[in-house]
C-alpha cells in the first residue's frame, strides 16, 4: 500500500445553491502522478483552490502527510510542501526571467544561507535559479524581462518558479492551456523531467488525453463536484460510467479529442 500524502474526506463546496466539489474521498500517494479530468465545469479548478488553501470548504476535510489543513492559509500549505503553480500575475514583468527564479528561490531559502556573505548567497540563488531555467529550456532567456516572454514561454517560467519553491507537491493546472500545438511537446518534456527525478509528487489537470496518458500513475474522474471514477489510466479508459460521461454526449467532447 502506497503511504498517502494528501487526502481529502467528504470535501464539498458549494457556491450558493450550486455544489462544485460534491464529498470527494481522494488519495494521492507520495511520489505518484495523478491527473484530474472530467468536463468543463466538473470542479476541478474549485478542487485545486481547496488543496491550495485559494478555497476554505463548506464541508469535510483535507490531510497533508496525516496532518489536518483544512483551514491552513495557502502561505502555510506552500511552506508544509504543497506548491501551485504560479498564474502570471505572480511573474514581476520588469524583472528578468531570471530574477524571477531567484526571487522565488529565495523565498525559501528560510535561514539556510545566514552563514554566507550578502554576495555569496546571491551567487548561490542564482546559480539555483539558472539551474530550473536549463530544466525549463529557458537559459537562453534568462536575461529578458518577463514581459517579453511569448505565452508558451510564460508558462516555462511558472513552472520553473514553481519548482524553485522546492515544495513536494507541485499543483499544475492546465500548463499548456492557451498554447499553440507546437509549443505543446516542451512542456511534456519537462513535465516528463520532473516526474522521471522521481522526488515530487505531481497533481495535474489537462484536458490532452494523450498526455494524460502518458505521464499518470492514476486518473481521477470528476463530474458534476463528484468522484466518478479514480484509478489506473487504462482502468479509466475502459470504464463504462467514464465513457458514458464522456462519449455519452453528457458533454462537449472537444477534451477527449484535444
Ligand atoms: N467562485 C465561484 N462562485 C460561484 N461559482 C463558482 C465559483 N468557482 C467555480 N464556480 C462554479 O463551479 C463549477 C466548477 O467550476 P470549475 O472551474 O472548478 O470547473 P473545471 O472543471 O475546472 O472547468 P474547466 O475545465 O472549464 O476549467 C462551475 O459551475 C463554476 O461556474
Amino acid at each position: 500500500m502506497l503511504e498517502s500524502l494528501i487526502e481529502t474526506k467528504d470535501l464539498t463546496i458549494s457556491f450558493g445553491g450550486h455544489t462544485a466539489v460534491d464529498s470527494v474521498d481522494v488519495q494521492v500517494a507520495r511520489n505518484q502522478f495523478k491527473s484530474i479530468i472530467g468536463p468543463n465545469g466538473a470542479g476541478k479548478t474549485t478542487f485545486f483552490n481547496l488543496l491550495s488553501g485559494q478555497l476554505t470548504p463548506t464541508k469535510g476535510q483535507i490531510f497533508f502527510k496525516n496532518q489536518e489543513i483544512t483551514k491552513h492559509s495557502p502561505t502555510e500549505r506552500t511552506r508544509l510542501g504543497i506548491g501551485r503553480s504560479f498564474q502570471i500575475t505572480n511573474v514581476f514583468p520588469n524583472l528578468t526571467v531570471l530574477e524571477n527564479v531567484r526571487l522565488a528561490v529565495q523565498s525559501q531559502a528560510g535561514t539556510r544561507f545566514q552563514m554566507l556573505s550578502h554576495f555569496k548567497k546571491y551567487k548561490q540563488f542564482e546559480e539555483k535559479a539558472e539551474e530550473w531555467l536549463e530544466l525549463v529550456f529557458l537559459q537562453g532567456k534568462k536575461d529578458i524581462p518577463a514581459k517579453n516572454l511569448a505565452h508558451g514561454e510564460k508558462r516555462k517560467l511558472e513552472i520553473a518558479m514553481l519548482l524553485a519553491l522546492n515544495t513536494e507537491v507541485l499543483l499544475l493546472d492546465e500548463p499548456t492551456a492557451g498554447m499553440s500545438l507546437e509549443e505543446v511537446p516542451a512542456i511534456l518534456e519537462i513535465i516528463r523531467k520532473i516526474k522521471l527525478k522521481g522526488d515530487r509528487t505531481i497533481v495535474l489537470i489537462e484536458h490532452k488525453m494523450d498526455m494524460i496518458m502518458d505521464l499518470s500513475d492514476s486518473v481521477m474522474v470528476l463530474f458534476n463536484g463528484r468522484l466518478l471514477a479514480d484509478g489506473a489510466p487504462e482502468q479509466i479508459m475502459k470504464n463504462e460510467t467514464v465513457q458514458s460521461a464522456y462519449l455519452g454526449g453528457l458533454y462537449d467532447d472537444s477534451a477527449v479529442k484535444a
